[in-house]
């Protein structure tokens, strides 16, 4: 598991673009067979990816760097499928999970397995783990059972459908806050007006972009952004005093997951367009 540190405004805003890579942008979710996680001090978030091919791929890692004895002893995790379809089995229980579904597996969960129903199109499973206190139980959900609304216009060119998996009033955690958000064609801008909020981190993955697209990921204190250029399925860490919105040259989907001090998904604090330099 990759050490990711927390970062301080003051010294990210002179930061050139290979370090503000290096802290922030997470370039390799999904690696065959493999378990792929990053450990962000930020809020103490685990972003990473699962992607069985052939072969099952099994949540486990240095948990020295945990200080458990299993890997959910003290965490809970929250999962969505952004590949072909696939299963997670968590104590002995198979979960289907097809594209765009999601799993959270609550804290105390011992083992956890993740498979691909066709090699030929495998599974992608985007995880975010965070910190945990309290067992709440795990649960599945689809786009059609979660909350959802219609955000933007296309005067803004940022209509967009929002889903929101994990939160107050879904999914119950101890602190993870996730769903996900489709652009629809012709629409580009997600996120803005931007936001910040000091109460948690933030983290997103870009996916179901074509493979010469790009989204200009904005980040950084809202009178000091910088921006990070994604690709498809490529994550990217915003601590709490960052703004984190972007413009694609397609349209495009994204993952956002939180964790802090609240699960209130409309607690943001906005910013004034007038004060974004
Ligand atoms: O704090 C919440 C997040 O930044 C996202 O949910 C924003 C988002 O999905 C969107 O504007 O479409
Ligand atoms: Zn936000």
């Amino acid at each position: 598991m990759e050490r990711r540190y927390a970062s301080h405004p003051n010294e990210v805003k002179q930061f050139d673009t290979e370090r503000l890579r290096k802290e922030f942008h997470i370039p390799t979710l999904f690696t065959a067979n493999k378990l792929e996680l990053v450990l962000t001090h930020e809020d103490r978030m685990i972003i990473g990816g699962a992607h069985p091919v052939n072969e099952a791929v099994r949540l486990e890692t240095d948990l020295k760097e945990l200080g458990v004895s299993f890997f959910l002893e003290r965490r809970e995790l929250g999962i969505i499928n952004i590949g072909g379809a696939g299963s997670v089995t968590v104590d002995g229980t198979v979960y289907e999970l097809d594209n765009k579904e999601c799993l959270f597996v609550g804290m105390g969960s011992k083992e956890v397995i993740f498979n691909s129903k066709d090699a030929a199109k495998p599974a992608k499973f985007y995880l975010n783990s965070a910190p945990a206190h309290k067992e709440f139980p795990t649960a599945k959900a689809t786009l059609e059972d979660s909350e959802s609304a219609e955000l933007g216009s296309i005067t803004n060119s940022n209509e967009r459908r929002i889903y929101r998996f994990i939160h107050e009033n879904g999914i119950q955690s101890s602190q993870l806050v996730m769903g996900l958000t489709i652009l629809k064609p012709g629409n580009m801008w997600n996120t803005m007006p931007a936001h910040v909020h000091p109460r948690r981190m933030e983290a997103y993955v870009y996916f179901d972009l074509p493979e010469d697209a790009v989204v200009v990921h904005m980040m950084g204190e809202p009178t000091e952004t910088r921006h990070i250029v994604m690709r498809n399925d490529e994550a990217v860490i915003s601590p709490s005093w960052s703004v984190h919105s972007g413009v694609g040259t397609s349209n495009y989907a994204f993952i956002w997951s939180m964790a802090g001090d609240n699960k209130i998904y409309s607690d943001m604090d906005p910013v004034d367009m007038k004060e974004l330099k």
